[in-house]
């Protein structure tokens, strides 16, 4: 036995634990006995080719979509077998920001940021009014973007109000599903910035779906891929340059990254 095993083994904590699981929609089979963990404080980015199943593997995580087999475990917790309690303070601990933002379009920033608050909190209007301040401020939003509606806000802004809405109730999870597409790259560069600074600020833990290779190579600690059902390879950006796959070749090593990794080596 290796006498240094120990010093490689991980300890890392798993807060989210996908284990075999399966999906599918009649006989269309979209996840196969797929794995996955997550670790606490680790910006996580899940590629894979349009129409693969990112947003249905999110969906299923956060319980949305039900899944045929496998275990999907939060906090240690199998959601499969806990009560409805407990699957609340789980929820609690979970920020999510889909596709698009979407934010209520009826309602205010300040309102959606306190959509979550409502639901699962009972606090005070003006404590609620204060803590929808303190969450504009923590994603980089000025205080009068308080009372505008969505229609008023640029989509940068759109992105960090529904970031504000997902860290409401100060969440160990964020789930971001393409949380850059729409934004011009100084915008995208910006939030991904931002993204990084609640990770070392608050410890937050990231898992980003997105097709940005910039955030990619810039934020992401960790890349999955998820190809053939299943997650193909996860690993540093190096780790998927070396991946001998025609897909991971062309997605990390075709002209856009090339551009990208040249333009990463000139700023260092
Ligand atoms: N509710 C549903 N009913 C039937 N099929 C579905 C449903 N949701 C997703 N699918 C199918 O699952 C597959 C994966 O879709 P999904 O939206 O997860 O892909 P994706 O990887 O997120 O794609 P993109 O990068 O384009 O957003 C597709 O074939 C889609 O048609």
């Amino acid at each position: 036995m290796d006498p240094n095993a120990s010093r490689t083994e991980d300890t890392r904590e798993v807060v989210l634990s996908v284990r075999d699981v399966t999906v599918a929609f009649g006989d269309n089979v979209v996840l196969d006995n797929l794995s996955l963990d997550v670790y606490r404080g680790e910006i996580l980015g899940f590629v894979g080719a349009s129409g693969t199943g990112k947003s249905v593997l999110l969906r299923t995580v956060l319980g949305l979509t039900p899944k045929r087999s496998g275990t999907v475990s939060i906090f240690g917790l199998d959601l499969d077998q806990i009560d409805e309690q407990q699957r609340m303070q789980v929820d609690m601990r979970l920020g999510v920001l889909f596709q698009h933002g979407a934010l209520f379009s009826a309602l205010s920033v300040r309102e959606n940021i306190q959509v979550p608050m409502r639901e699962y909190l009972d606090l005070p209007k003006k404590l609620m009014d204060e803590l929808a301040m303190l969450k504009l401020e923590l994603v980089g939003l000025p205080p009068d973007a308080a009372d505008k509606f969505p229609s008023e806000l640029s989509g940068g802004m759109i992105k960090r109000a529904a970031l504000a809405r997902a860290l409401a109730l100060d969440p160990d999870i964020v789930f971001l599903d393409e949380p850059t597409s729409g934004l011009d790259p100084i915008g995208a560069a910006d939030f991904d910035e931002l993204v990084a600074k609640l990770r070392d600020t608050m410890g937050l833990t990231v898992y980003m779906v997105t097709h940005d290779l910039d955030s990619l190579f810039s934020v992401c600690d960790r890349i999955a891929v998820l190809g053939k059902k299943k997650v193909l390879v996860d690993g540093t950006i190096e780790d998927m340059m070396k991946f001998d796959d025609p897909w991971v070749k062309s997605y990390f090593r075709g002209k856009r990254a090339r551009q990208i990794d040249l333009k990463a080596r000139e700023q260092a």
